[in-house]
């Protein structure tokens, strides 16, 4: 091999792995996009598809955190891709022996949206609307603010949960404002609620990008952590994810919580819900952006003494 020079065991055409949908082929593009601009590699979309996807049941009841996520870290671990795109509130938050969180781009919205018919607001919707959501989080504040809806169960792709608005089968339906805004259809949107009137959930509108740890320290990782990893994004992520962890809570759990910085300061904001919205936790934390994983976990902490597991799991 006269000539060539090893610099990394990266290959040059890179395979990202993804699921399927609209909004993770949308992510995925976004993400594969700025790699190349950062590398100068070529880099693919591979589809994975996952349980997620294959089983339509109520995604409360089938198998909780990670079903979206196994199936394309289970690709990344065997080889057959070089990095995996999650949005990161699916992302369970036990860590994976042999995989690294190696790039959290910049977040986008985390607000959650309504997306009514007529262009309705929550308040303007009448007595009694008829609201999709399948996040127990996202039920738990809707009745906490309008205890009149019926809220519906609902299950799907971001583009086929708006057609049940449209086709008029539903009032109205609840949606990251992340997801719409990637998708080009922030135009459904009716209304922002504020994280005052609905929390997110941990780590909502941030992407992550995974890669086997065996491959961290290579010259192509070490372009995309430099050039595409944002700092702050990265510190009110950790210390969602670990307020998440130590409410032993996962990404279907009435748990809300949104970390902002302002300069070295990090404030989160963090809640845990009774699923009939009867009643709520709620506090914050604040402190050194650099102490992230240190303020969720005293916020969760705080919230656990003042009886939050117990409340979690009423009805
Ligand atoms: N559970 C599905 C899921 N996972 C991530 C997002 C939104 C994308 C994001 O958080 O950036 C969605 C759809 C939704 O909640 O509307």
């Amino acid at each position: 091999m006269v000539g060539a020079e090893r610099t990394s065991v990266i290959p040059r055409t890179l395979k990202l792995g993804t699921r399927g949908s609209a909004l993770a082929m949308t992510q995925s593009g976004i993400v594969a996009r700025s790699v190349e601009a950062a590398t100068g590699r070529i880099v693919e979309l591979v589809q994975i598809r996952t349980e997620g996807d294959i089983n339509l049941g109520p995604l409360a009841t089938i198998g909780g955190t990670g079903v979206f996520v196994a199936a394309v870290r289970a690709a990344l671990a065997a080889g057959e891709v070089d990095l995996v795109v999650h949005s990161c509130k699916d992302l369970p938050t036990a860590p994976v022996d042999g995989i690294t969180l190696a790039v959290v781009p910049p977040r986008e919205d985390p607000s959650d949206a309504l997306c009514a018919r007529d262009d309705l607001t929550l308040d303007e919707l009448p007595l009694g609307s008829k609201v999709g959501t399948g996040s127990p989080r996202r039920a738990a504040q809707l009745l906490r603010l309008r205890p009149d809806l019926t809220i519906s169960d609902l299950r799907g792709n971001v583009p086929t949960r708006l057609g049940k608005v449209s086709n008029g089968e539903l009032d109205a339906v609840v949606l990251a404002a992340s997801g719409l805004n990637r998708l080009s259809l922030a135009g459904s949107i009716t209304q922002i609620l504020t994280a005052a009137q609905m929390l997110p959930a941990p780590g909502q509108g941030a992407l992550a990008v995974e890669c086997r740890t065996a491959d961290v320290d290579t010259d192509f990782y070490q372009a995309c952590i430099g050039q595409l990893d944002d700092f702050a994004t990265r510190a009110c992520i950790a210390a969602e994810r670990s307020f998440l962890a130590v409410l032993e809570a996962g990404c279907t759990a009435p748990v809300g919580a949104l970390a902002t910085i302002s300069g070295d300061e990090m404030t989160i904001l963090g809640a845990v819900f009774a699923p009939s919205g009867s009643t709520e936790l709620r506090g914050s934390a604040s402190g050194f952006a650099a102490d992230a994983e240190v303020i969720g976990a005293d916020l969760a902490s705080q919230l656990l003494a003042e009886g939050a597991a117990a409340l979690m799991a009423t009805g």
